[in-house]
């Protein structure tokens, strides 16, 4: 499946980004006046190969969660079972992300590849099933990571099969409609797996590529650090060999959200990046499949360092900047509708000839 989903991702098409730099210039503002969205918009054309590109929507955010064998090393100061309970607060449409799902009228789906502790049942749906609460999919690879300090993450295999689950995941949420993708994670612990596969991927101190996550203190915080270092010291990832960066000091989330944008490339949707997590996992697909990148679309910029050197690896500029660090899929959430900004202008905004408005 991994194979097929590589197989399938192409460049940009070049005649709908010319199509789309043109049509730009025909409209009723002076040239340039949207700045980033212009950019924007030839880049969904080019992804969807039309121009107009279709709006993106309906849109689904999917949430992977999973747990970290590093978090015995005290990494994160929230106990684990928290990644278990707040996946029982995002069924119950409790979370932040629930309450900015609702506002951009996204799906959530929760996507459970290796939560520690049992999860607890979802409540009954109705007789379409469909309460408008999130789905639960429970699809665990392994019940938590091994701790990365001590051995290697996951293997390969694990790898291959989280990977899988994002790659179906992506395609069973665009053959259910959804015309783009937005990434969310859960996971107490996940930026320090998250920190080393940045690091792992672009070349970065440890330091560089380590952020405080739920807000550590000082002391734990050089210790994080300390704890990145060693398992890049320990493992010596090969950029050149993604699978292996992600078994060695990746996690279940991470391999899925790979997956997850893979599948969106593949199959020609944008997808729409959310935190520390879901970008660290994008360093992933691109090393796999450089021209991933062009149906990622960055939706913040987190306040964890990692973010930023990954973004600018990647070579995206990321579409707001509010010091947000939840992860969840809430940034992504609350970019959607500079996205869907983006693509109108090439649907509704009349040209100058059109409307009669002189050129200078
Ligand atoms: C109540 C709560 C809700 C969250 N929602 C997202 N995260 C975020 O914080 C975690 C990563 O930070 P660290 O590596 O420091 O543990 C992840 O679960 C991430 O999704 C949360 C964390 C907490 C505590
Ligand atoms: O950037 C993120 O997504 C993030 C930051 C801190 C904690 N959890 C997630």
């Amino acid at each position: 499946m991994l194979e097929t989903t590589i197989a399938a991702i192409g460049p940009l098409d070049e005649p709908a980004m010319t199509a789309a730099r043109q049509l730009q210039a025909r409209m009723t503002k002076p040239a340039g006046s949207l700045g980033t969205l212009e950019d924007l918009s030839v880049r969904l054309a080019g992804l969807a190969g039309t121009c107009p590109p279709p709006l993106p929507s309906p849109a689904a955010v999917a949430i992977f969660a999973g747990d970290h064998g590093v978090h015995a090393q005290r990494v994160s100061p929230w106990p684990q079972e928290v990644t278990g309970q707040m996946v029982g607060n995002f069924l119950a449409g409790g979370a932040v992300v629930n309450a900015f799902a609702r506002q951009a009228d996204a799906s959530v789906t929760v996507v459970d590849v290796g939560v520690a502790a049992p999860l607890p049942a979802p409540e009954p749906t109705d007789a379409d099933g469909n309460n408008g609460l999130p789905r639960l999919v429970t699809a665990p690879v392994r019940r938590g990571t091994r701790d990365l300090t001590v051995t290697a993450a996951l293997t390969r295999e694990e790898v291959a099969t989280a990977i899988e689950v994002g790659i179906r995941t992506a395609g069973e949420l665009i053959d259910a409609g959804a015309r783009i993708l937005l990434t969310g994670d859960m996971g107490i612990g996940n930026t320090t797996p998250a920190a080393a596969l940045i690091a792992a991927f672009t070349g970065v101190d440890a330091a560089e590529a380590t952020g405080r996550g739920t807000g550590v203190d000082d002391p734990t915080y050089q210790h994080k650090i300390e704890v990145v270092r060693a398992a890049l010291r320990r493992h010596a990832p090969d950029p050149d060999d993604p699978l292996g960066v992600l078994a060695s000091v990746g996690g279940l989330e991470h391999a899925a959200l790979t997956g997850f944008v893979l599948g969106a490339a593949a199959r020609r949707v944008p997808v729409l990046l959310d935190g520390v997590i879901a970008v660290s996992a994008a360093l992933a697909a691109a090393a796999l499949a450089p021209d991933a990148v062009g149906a990622m679309i960055a939706g913040h910029r987190s306040a964890e360092p990692g973010a930023a050197v990954a973004l600018r690896r990647l070579g995206l500029d990321p579409l707001i900047d509010l010091g947000l660090r939840l992860g969840e899929g809430t940034g992504a959430l609350l970019a959607l509708p500079v996205v869907t900004g983006a693509a109108r202008v090439l649907h509704e905004v009349a040209t100058f000839d059109a409307a009669g408005v002189a050129e200078k």
